[in-house]
């Protein structure tokens, strides 16, 4: 190979007559055809660094792809305006140094696009008029601008302690002491223009700050991020429904987590970066620091705060992704019902004669795993907006539990984590880099966010009809609700408000009882209005649109957590199978007491004798009291609701109060 910036070809090459007789050797090419190692065309450069820049092609935006025939793109009312390229920069870098603006000295931070220590001669760098002189107004702050995964991969393998290639391809990485989310740490201003519509007060998960203190603490993560040398800006997109388009912009100081909202947000076309302009919500990022406890409100080192009016949110003191992702469903919690569009803490997918269903359930129970299913095209796993349109995923990606994860199970979730995916918390052995998916020593939420087109059968855009069936999922870790059982429109309103599921805490430190969470519309800690405005909204939806609810224990049976058993995913999956296929909906039906559900008496695949509860049960005596014992829990868990009414409809209200269990 001629590497050394002569074209060897141009000269002949002839050895001299040698005294050892050696023939006479022609390196004359005579063949144009044939290529030899010392004819190869050389690379037109003068020096190292040419060669460098030769081997980079001018970026483009990764984008999400979509179908195009039914582009997610809301084509712009007016065409553009001719913009140059360095214009076009410019005006990007102006509007992300606007978000970092620190308040108090009204001036954003001079901003430079790309990697610290790269020449530029002279940096040309983008500032708002300076009104006090600091010494960080004195800095650069480099912003690494929407990076594509292999640039984020060398960010984190370079810069962050803890960011590993698996062997599979994916990012392996820490986030830190919080490796769950921390919902006592939420603030939600209280301000005049959402005040009179938030759910304040007892149960609600919007615990109240003041606007002042969201300066203070907006200002503490503007100054953290200002500091760094570098920051990542993420410009996307959250709901593939058009008309509903909302614009995130994520400033962070990790490269994991400008990849793991890469992947979880919808990615923008270059055109569509193009067009940007200002985003509607900003989240700053500065997990890394804590909030001072000295201020108001503080209770704890982290504080994620929201902020409807300033249309911001604020990270500090926890590097937990998931705190990113499900801020942003709090905001759409918040607009979309204001537009007549419910947003459902769900998963959702969709059979080939477009019948779609939803998974609801909390942290845990299925969601992600029973949407992911080979015969049926997912349109996503955890966030959704139910308009008159139908429904359109929140995300552009999936955030799957890894703990126990075998390829037997689950193979598109196995398959889905490799090059691009963010695996946190996993560990993994150190030379081959293999993950042991078993292993809890970080946490035993151990997490993957891949994006969803990682999924072979995923539905490009992720939009579909109103949807047919309505899953509500509980894991119920006191083995007492049946497998599946068909619910009644008001047995539908009661277990959606009520949001019910036992997981078991710690099971390493033996057997533990098992504990009722209800959480209100299976999301609590992401809603923002009071729940019986999501139930009306239900409730109409499923009216209007003729939907059949289920629900689907995919806790224990058997007994409970301890001697029951989980039941099989196997069974699940008959059970959902068989309720898309519409034939459990022609099943013949037994009551159960005191819940008064109606249970199959056979599902396809699914041995009878689990469907009703008690009969998998050895111990009856226990069983009747473990019945009893949760049936008194949802009561005094509803108890709450029993002042309010669903929508306007008070003989609704009536009904769903009737739905409940009835202990004699
Ligand atoms: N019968 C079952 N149904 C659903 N999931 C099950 C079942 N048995 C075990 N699992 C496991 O439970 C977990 C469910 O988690 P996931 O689907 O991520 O919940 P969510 O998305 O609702 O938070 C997965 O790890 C899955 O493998
Ligand atoms: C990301 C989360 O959602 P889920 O467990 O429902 O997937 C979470 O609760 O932190
Ligand atoms: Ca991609
Ligand atoms: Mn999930």
């Amino acid at each position: 190979m001629a590497s050394n910036g002569n074209n060897s070809h141009d000269f002949e090459f002839v050895s001299a007559n040698v005294p050892n007789g050696l023939s006479k050797i022609n390196t004359k090419p005579t063949d144009p055809e044939m290529c030899k190692d010392d004819t190869a065309s050389t690379v037109k450069v003068s020096n190292l660094d040419e060669l460098h820049a030769l081997q980079r092609k001018k970026a483009s935006a990764p984008t999400t792809p979509r179908n195009a025939t039914n582009p997610s793109t809301p084509k712009s009312a007016t065409p553009r305006a001719y913009v140059s390229e360095e214009e076009r920069q410019k005006q990007q870098m102006q509007s992300v140094s606007a978000s970092l603006a620190s308040l108090t000295r009204q001036s954003g931070p001079q901003v430079i696009k790309g990697e610290p220590g790269r020449k530029k001669s002279p940096p040309k760098t983008v500032a708002a008029p300076k009104l006090d002189i600091s010494d960080s107004a004195l800095k650069f702050t480099h912003v690494l601008y929407n990076l594509s995964p292999p640039e984020l991969y060398e960010q984190a393998i370079k810069y962050e302690k803890g960011s590993f290639i698996a062997s599979t391809g994916a990012l392996a990485t820490l986030s830190g002491a919080k490796t769950g989310r921390s919902p006592k740490d939420k603030r939600v201003v209280k301000e005049e223009t959402s005040k009179d519509d938030l759910w304040w007060g007892k149960g609600s998960p919007n615990i109240e700050m003041d606007e002042e203190t969201f300066l203070v603490n907006r200002e503490r993560a503007v100054d953290y991020l200002n500091s760094l040398e570098k920051v990542f800006v993420n410009d996307q997109f959250l709901n593939w429904d058009p008309q509903n388009r909302i614009k995130v912009r994520i400033i962070s100081a990790r490269a994991y987590h400008s990849l793991f909202m890469h992947n979880m947000c919808i990615r923008p076309t270059p055109e569509e970066l193009e067009d940007f302009g200002t985003p509607d919500f900003t989240i700053y990022n500065a997990g890394q620091f804590p909030c001072n406890r000295y201020t108001h409100y503080m209770s704890s080192s982290t504080s994620i705060d929201i902020n409807l009016k300033r249309k911001e949110m604020v990270i500090l003191g926890t590097q937990y992704a998931g705190e990113m992702k499900k801020g942003l469903f709090s905001l759409m919690h918040y607009l979309m019902p204001k537009r007549g569009i419910l947003s459902l803490h769900s998963g959702c997918n969709m059979g080939k004669a477009g019948d779609v269903a939803l998974f609801f359930g909390l942290s845990g129970t299925g969601k992600t795993t029973l949407s992911t299913d080979p015969n049926r095209q997912l349109i996503g796993d955890d966030e959704h907006c139910w308009s008159d349109n139908g429904v359109s995923n929140i995300e552009g990606g999936c955030y799957a539990k890894c703990i126990d994860l075998s390829k037997e199970k689950e193979p598109e979730i196995w398959n889905a984590i490799k090059f691009g995916t963010v695996l946190e918390n996993v560990v993994f052995e150190e030379h081959y880099r293999d993950v042991d998916y078993s292993d809890k020593s970080v946490t035993e939420n151990t997490r993957a966010a891949y994006p969803i087109e990682y999924i072979p059968n995923v539905r490009l855009p992720c939009v579909g009809p109103h949807p047919k069936n309505i899953i509500l999922l509980s894991c119920d870790a006191f083995g007492v609700l049946p497998p599946v059982s068909k619910l009644t429109h008001s047995q539908t309103m009661y277990h959606f408000i009520s949001g019910y599921t036992a997981l078991v805490a710690g099971t390493v430190d033996g057997v533990k009882e098992p504990t009722a969470t209800f959480s209100a519309c299976f999301g609590a800690a992401f809603i923002m209005l009071h729940p019986t405005k999501y139930a009306a909204m239900l409730a109409e939806k499923m009216q209007q649109h003729g939907a059949t609810a289920w629900l689907v224990n995919t806790g224990w049976s058997g007994g409970s957590y301890g001697i029951g058993s989980r039941m099989k995913l196997a069974y699940t999956r008959k059970i959902i199978n068989a309720i898309h296929d519409g034939t459990l909906l022609n099943a013949n039906y037994v009551q159960t007491p005191i819940f008064n559900l109606s249970v199959p008496t056979e599902v396809n695949g699914v041995p009878s004798e689990i469907l009703q509860p008690q009969n998998a049960w050895a111990d009856k005596k226990q069983y009747d009291a473990t019945l009893k014992k949760l049936a008194g829990l949802f009561q005094r868990n509803f108890e709450v609701y029993a002042d309010y009414q669903v929508g306007g409809n008070s003989q609704l209200t009536k009904q769903i109060l009737a739905a409940g269990p009835v202990l004699q």
